[in-house]
């Protein structure tokens, strides 16, 4: 989100860019919650009751201390029962100065509504007891005051509360910048209806999130009434109806499809462009109900050539290609540099289903990229010299039963967030007390430089540097690419965070050891769509199709394409320079996450759950940091300034 600056600060006029994996300073939306930007209320009375309470806390005692820098003693297990009292009371925000830390409550705890939104509006954050509203309205003024970009960084595990935080800045600052003006209006809903669009297309439920962003992996789609593309319920799919779970509870698929569909419509979507999103979706769930079989001679064949025809109506295409570029891959040799002869080599039934699933995750990844840049033409700011409030939420820290390569780079990024926040909280400012030449004593904390490096060290391999090796060798079966992986893992066992357990392998991530399991990896991580798909989608005669996929392979090109490996790293060091070069300049702001049970229970503290958070999320050394240092620092022509 983006709000330029007018003359009076109060009348900042909003805009909004939105980019994929939170890159820049932008809101980065992962994809997928309930539909509605604005969480709904539980129950009416409920929600009464505890805005009652809730505003009766602004005058009463508060549990605990809300500012933890002023504990008594410093212990992780002080940390833990001042969270606990306060959880327990309703008050899930405490501040570690000004680093905000939220325990999820896991029910409506009525705090969120325009009276709380007044009551915060223009108050410094020592004035009101700590809410996600005082670190938004910080920024906000921040920003106004010093004509100063701002970022709001948010981190904690998969189910902590990322999205509903970044939500309800995003909620703040709409509420409170810009005028009356229906423009002003206009572009303020279009940032509200981000959420539910982008939402509903990249976020599936987990065992650790009922809306946990994925963003184009593991997705549930569920639609009714499109007949128009052959479209039934999400029992008749594949993709939908795998995990045998077609209802979450609290999450209505009917209402938030409306909203979805409200959304489109108020950020600006033409009926033609909705159209060929839903167009997409189908071809998507119909490569899914693809089924391949082996012939007689050991190749794919398709089962159901009924299906391939459907999917090549879709995509306007011809069913003969399709059927061909999904069981036969076109080769040509190459001697001397010069093309050679053509031919075409059937693929068994792994290898089809490879080149499917393949097909249909590059067209859910480019219809989501789409829909980013589709959402950020209709918001571009809309005026020069804007400033910038980027609000920060990733895919949070899982750990499964069955943990693969989803979750490895799921974890990776988790880790470089882990190391932005340790470089610009607890390493920048203990390095600016020594250069200012202030008596320190220094305090340590865990650097987990030590496992990015483990992850993504070209020299030696790291492991994804080892899983690209192992694709290399190009193994037509999976298991033996996968086993190549393992030989490869062996040359990490130096590594103190790492450990090769045969098909498995061990990672002590800085939230916590996570076994990896080996197979599927090494094909996951080749997830390259064969030329001879990609031909079929640049041969549609749908412009919109087309238009997806506006980068054509090079055939001469001897560079092997990008793994998912490196994309993610690729990714990851984007967010890297983002924040730590571009928001170094910004004034960042910190919340930190914590999940207070597994089971999404509004009463349950797990104290074994939480202190685990509490440590690895290094709170005690924040929290020593802050207190040996100064509270108030800001440089001197600002304070001049001021
Ligand atoms: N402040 C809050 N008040 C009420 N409920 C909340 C709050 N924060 C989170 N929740 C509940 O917890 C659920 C999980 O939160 P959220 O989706 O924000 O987690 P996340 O950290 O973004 O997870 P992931 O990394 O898996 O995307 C929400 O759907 C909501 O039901």
């Amino acid at each position: 989100m983006t709000a330029a600056n007018d003359e009076a600060p109060r009348s900042t006029v909003l805009a909004g860019v939105i980019r994929q994996c939170g890159i820049d300073m932008a809101i980065s939306k992962k994809a997928g919650k309930g539909a509605s930007g604005v969480p709904k209320p539980e129950k009416k009375g409920a929600s009464k009751v505890a805005k009652a309470d809730w505003k009766e806390g602004f005058k009463k005692k508060q549990a605990g201390v809300s500012d933890m820098t002023l504990l008594t003693t410093i212990s992780n297990e002080a940390i833990n029962e001042n969270l606990q009292k306060r959880w327990q009371n309703g008050e899930i925000y405490t501040y570690i100065g000004g680093v905000l830390i939220s325990v999820n409550p896991f029910k409506d705890l009525g705090i969120y509504t325009d009276t709380m939104v007044q009551l915060y509006k223009g108050k410094n954050r020592l004035e009101v007891p700590p809410h996600v509203f005082s670190i938004a309205e910080s920024s906000y003024y921040n920003m106004n005051a010093y004509k100063e970009n701002q970022c709001v960084i948010i981190s904690g595990e998969s189910g902590a509360g990322k999205t509903e935080a970044a939500k309800r800045i995003m909620q703040y600052i709409a509420a409170v910048s810009g005028g009356q003006d229906s423009s002003i209006q206009q572009v303020k809903d279009m940032v509200l209806a981000t959420n539910p669009l982008l939402e509903s297309f990249g976020c599936a439920k987990t065992l650790r999130n009922n809306n946990s962003s994925r963003h184009g992996k593991y997705l549930e789609l569920m639609f009714n009434a499109q007949e128009s593309f052959g479209l039934q319920g999400p029992e008749a799919y594949a993709i939908t109806s795998r995990s045998n779970c077609l209802e979450v509870p609290g999450i209505d698929d009917v209402e938030d499809w409306h909203e979805t569909l409200k959304a489109m419509q108020v950020i600006g979507l033409s009926a033609q462009e909705q159209n060929e999103i839903f167009r997409m979706l189908a071809v998507i769930l119909w490569l899914g109900n693809l089924v391949f079989e082996e012939s007689d001679d050991g190749y794919s064949k398709i089962d159901d050539p009924g299906v391939t025809e459907f999917i090549a109506y879709l995509l306007e295409s011809d069913t003969a290609t399709v059927d061909k570029a999904l069981t036969i891959r076109v080769m040509e040799t190459q001697r001397s540099g010069r093309r050679g002869s053509v031919y075409d080599v059937p693929l068994n039934v792994i290898q089809a289903q490879a080149g499917r699933d393949a097909l249909a995750k590059a067209i859910y990844n480019n219809l989501f990229e789409w829909i980013v840049s589709r959402v950020n033409i209709s918001m571009k700011p809309r005026t020069a010299h804007s400033h910038l409030i980027g609000v920060l939420d990733i895919y949070g820290f899982e750990i499964f039963q069955d943990n693969s390569f989803e979750q490895l780079c799921i974890n990776y990024v988790n880790e470089k967030l882990q190391q932005i926040f340790i470089e610009l909280t607890l390493k920048a400012e203990q390095e600016e007390y020594v250069r200012e030449q202030i008596k320190w004593t220094p305090i340590k904390y865990f650097n987990n430089k030590i496992v990015c490096d483990l992850i993504e060290e070209r020299r030696p391999p790291g492991i994804f540097a080892a899983l690209n090796d192992a694709c290399a060798t190009a193994h037509a079966d999976p298991a033996a690419a996968d086993n190549a992986f393992v030989q490869r893992l062996a040359g990490l066992s130096s590594n103190a965070h790492f450990d090769s357990r045969g098909s498995q392998f061990l990672v002590k991530h800085y939230a916590g050891d996570v076994m990896y399991n080996v197979a599927g990896m090494t094909d996951k991580n080749k997830d390259t769509l064969i030329k001879d798909l990609l031909d079929v989608v640049a041969g549609s005669a749908n412009p919109f199709i087309r238009g997806l996929f506006p980068d054509k392979p090079d055939p001469n090109s001897k560079k092997r394409p990008p793994t998912a490996g490196d994309k993610i790293k690729a990714r990851a060091s984007c967010l890297e320079c983002a924040l730590v070069e571009n928001l170094m300049k910004a004034r960042p702001s910190y919340i930190r996450t914590i999940k207070p049970n597994e089971n999404r229970s509004p009463s349950e503290y797990d104290n074994k759950a939480i202190l685990h958070q509490i440590k690895y999320l290094g709170l005690q050394e924040n929290i020593r940091v802050r207190r040996a240092g100064f509270a108030y620092r800001n440089t001197f022509e600002k304070m001049v300034e001021r």
